[in-house]
């Protein structure tokens, strides 16, 4: 089985990948260009997985995997990871802060840095990588002076570190998922799962409330929303809803269903075990909310049953009509 990952060697998301390669025996790791470049290697059918970054606790969505995710042939999350993020500025061995003019990282390692880069580098022009392994090669090339990335990428490319710890709120937690095509299995539900959706809505006042409601009257706890552009025309979305449960479950699979009837396009993106950050790590996992009284898996279990009780009962035929 071959899994693309954000490459190059370094990245953040190959160590989140390291992470859980255990469970994916056999598996070689291939580093791919950019989080399109994974996901389009997915559905070309030159890897089985992909693994990418999708959110951070600082920054928020990752935008090129929330557009990927609705993207066609459909694909589906199976498994997400926590990585907490250190950053430090990496530079060609010699290299001091006065020699630094121009430093790189990904969009996301820029945000996290921003205000320690403004501070101890004022000078220095910040340039956008599709990864922080990519702004690590890029000093090694002599392309620009600094990275921001990895500690770990200094080995990869023969860099030392300039600064390190350099990220401007501590304790930040970076979300990656890995992604199937849509026709492989689905991971069997462990009782603390969650499940990704994207839906369109027509645009007409309470259409996002209605679906929020669809949630919220199941007792299904939303641990994220996000919208991205349908790209279609202005002012058109898809809501990006993660909420905590699997589709196999009465109140998660009730609800997509009714999401089925009220939205005008919706996707599975995938039920996957809720992960939590690493032992170890200072940073919170992210909250879940108590189950809602009324709405526990037994309670929709015990609904079902008392239902097809009433459904099993002897059916009469109507009486027809009275003729005469
Ligand atoms: O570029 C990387 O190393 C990634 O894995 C993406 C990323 C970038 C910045 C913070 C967390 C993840």
């Amino acid at each position: 089985m071959r899994i693309a990952f954000l490459g190059p060697h370094g990245t953040f998301c190959e160590q989140a990948l390291g992470s859980v390669l255990d469970d994916f025996p056999g598996a070689r790791t291939e580093p791919a260009a950019s989080t399109t470049a994974a996901l389009d290697a997915l559905r070309a059918g030159d890897a089985e997985l992909a693994c990418v970054p999708i959110e951070s606790s600082v920054e928020g969505a990752v935008p090129a995997t929330m557009d990927g995710l609705v993207e066609t042939p459909p694909v589906v999350v199976i498994r997400e990871i926590l990585l907490p993020v250190r950053f430090g500025v990496l530079v060609r061995p010699g290299t001091t802060a006065a020699d630094v003019a121009t430093v790189a990282s990904h969009p996301h390692g820029e945000a996290q840095t921003r205000r320690w880069l403004a501070a101890h580098l004022p000078h220095a022009e910040v340039r956008m990588t599709p990864s922080t392994a990519a702004a690590a090669a890029a000093v090694a090339d002599g392309q620009v002076d600094a990275a921001v990335c990895a500690p770990v990428a200094a080995r990869h490319y023969g860099l030392e570190m300039l600064a390190d710890g350099v990220h401007d709120t501590g304790d930040a937690v970076t979300r990656f998922v890995v992604v199937a095509r849509a026709d492989s299995t689905l991971p069997a539900p462990t009782g603390t799962d969650r499940t990704s959706i994207a839906a369109t809505t027509v645009n007409e006042p309470g259409a996002l409330l209605a679906i929020l409601t669809e949630f919220a009257i199941r007792g299904v706890d939303l641990t994220r929303i996000e919208s991205r552009p349908s790209k279609a025309r202005l002012g058109t979305y898809w809501f990006f809803l993660d909420g905590a449960g699997h589709v196999a479950e009465a109140a998660m699979g009730e609800a997509l269903a009714a999401l089925h009837r009220r939205c005008t396009d919706l996707r599975f993106l995938g039920s996957y075990p809720r992960a939590t950050v690493p032992p170890g790590s200072t940073a919170p996992s992210p909250p879940v909310a108590p189950p809602v009284p009324g709405q526990t898996p037994a309670d929709h279990a015990a609904a079902a049953e008392w239902l097809h009780a009433l459904r099993s009962l002897p059916s009469r035929a109507a009486a027809g009509p009275v003729v005469g």
